[in-house]
């Protein structure tokens, strides 16, 4: 197992290099961010729903913000000393008339303060008394000045900030109508097994597929764009053609990993010419999983039949290759403690998982391979390292999906 990470990396001469075998997880996880070399090229889009990109791009401010002098409240706003003589009323959007010493102007939250303006007394904090107001304002009060979080051109994200909500509402707010983002890596799903339904309550001999449902959403949360979903039976012919016809930057298939009677897909690997980068991890569930370089720069994640060893599979392999090709930098590892001690494997990495509690994470039963039970329950799941991990020592998480 020793010494692999040399054979990937210098290849003896003329020869492919070997394929990282029973690698540990954490080298796994680097190989596949490693396999995408450099991220997808960058285009313009729409703001519109352009959620799970990644900025290709810093993205600055084309505008001040606030871009005038703006009231925080509801109230008046005042010019010099009190009292102040009110009149006339400003609301969000108008344009304001110079305020003289001594005088007032109603104001709603978000209308443009008026020149001389030197604070706003708030709607509750101002009597009024004998057509004047009192109260106490002190100078700026209740105003966000121009520029008070950025200034135009001030850059506000870096490049490689995922697209979420919050991005989208402050590149609007910034003033874009458009981003420069990353291709969206492609995915298709091929889904290896006879023995699977597609609908209905399973039955003797019959499953019912769980991959289907559950990795098109998460993959498409990741930053994918699934461009295709199918079944394929046991004809190796047709699985051959489905490999080696896709177009998608990674093809992703379930089930078929294993070297039993059904060993489906390193001999489909084989027929396609693909060169396998990762050939199982030391990791439980999954350890079958596997990553493969196809010919023309794409790349094939072999995620286990077994539901719970396809989610290891896909947060150990799929997940960080996607985030290269998104150009997405490398996560900080997040922590907690364990709440009691998690049971570790002797010799491999266990993804368990787990639940938050008042004082760390808990592992969740369920957790068996074929088990669907715990993750659905999860808030996260627990890198154990070999050994385990005692109640109190900090325990890594990844996003449950
Ligand atoms: N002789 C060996 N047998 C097995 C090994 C091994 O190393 N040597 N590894 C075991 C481990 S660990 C795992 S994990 C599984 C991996 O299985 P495969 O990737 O080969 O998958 P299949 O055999 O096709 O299916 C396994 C299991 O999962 C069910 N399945 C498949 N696809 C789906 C789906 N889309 N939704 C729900 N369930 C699915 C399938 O019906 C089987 O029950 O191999 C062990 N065996
Ligand atoms: O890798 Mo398998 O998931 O241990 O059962």
């Amino acid at each position: 197992m020793t010494g692999f990470l040399t054979d990937v990396d210098r290849p003896r001469s003329g020869a492919a290099p070997d394929p990282a075998r029973d690698c540990p997880w954490q080298t796994a996880r680097a190989l596949a961010r490693r396999a995408a070399g450099a991220p997808l090229p960058a285009q313009g889009v729409d703001l519109a729903a352009r959620f799970a990109r990644t900025l290709a791009e810093p993205l600055a401010a084309v505008a001040d913000l606030p871009g005038f002098d703006t009231s925080a409240m509801d109230g008046w706003a005042v010019a010099g000393p009190g009292p102040w003589r009110p009149a006339g009323r400003l609301l969000a959007g108008a344009a304001p008339q110079p305020l003289a010493d001594g005088t007032a102007v109603e104001i709603a939250t978000g209308a443009q303060l008026p020149p001389g303006a030197t604070g706003v007394l708030r709607r509750e904090h101002g009597r009024s008394d004998g057509g004047l107001l009192y109260g106490t304002v002190t100078p700026g009060q209740d105003v966000r000045p121009r520029g008070q979080e950025c200034r135009s051109g001030e850059p506000l994200l870096p490049a490689g900030t995922r697209v979420t909500p919050a991005v989208l509402g402050l590149a609007a707010a910034a003033g874009h109508d458009r981003l420069t983002v990353h291709r969206r890596p492609t995915v298709e799903l091929l889904l290896l097994g006879d023995e699977l339904l597609e609908s209905g309550v399973p039955g003797p001999g019959l499953v019912r597929d769980a991959l289907g449902p559950l990795l098109p959403p998460w993959l498409a949360a990741a930053g994918a764009e699934i461009t295709g979903r199918r079944r394929i039976g046991a004809d190796p012919g047709r699985r051959h053609e489905a490999v080696r016809q896709s177009t998608a930057d990674l093809v992703v298939t379930t089930g078929g990993t294993a070297a039993g009677p059904a060993d489906f897909l390193h001999g489909t690997l084989d027929a396609v010419g693909a060169r396998l980068l990762v050939d199982g991890v030391a990791v439980r569930p999954g350890h079958p999983m596997l990553l493969a370089a196809l010919p023309g720069g794409r790349h094939l994640v072999g995620l286990p039949g077994n539901p719970l060893a396809a989610a290891a599979g896909t947060l150990t392999l799929a997940l960080p290759l996607l985030d290269a090709l998104s150009g997405r930098p490398r996560p900080a590892p997040r922590t907690e403690p364990a709440a009691a001690d998690l049971p570790g494997h002797p010799a491999d990495t266990r993804l368990a998982p787990v639940v938050r509690t008042g004082h760390g994470v808990a592992a969740l039963p369920f957790d068996g391979p074929a088990m669907l039970r715990g993750i659905a329950r999860a808030e996260a799941l627990a890198v154990v390292p070999p050994g385990g991990v005692p109640a109190g020592a900090p325990v890594e998480l990844l996003e449950a999906p």
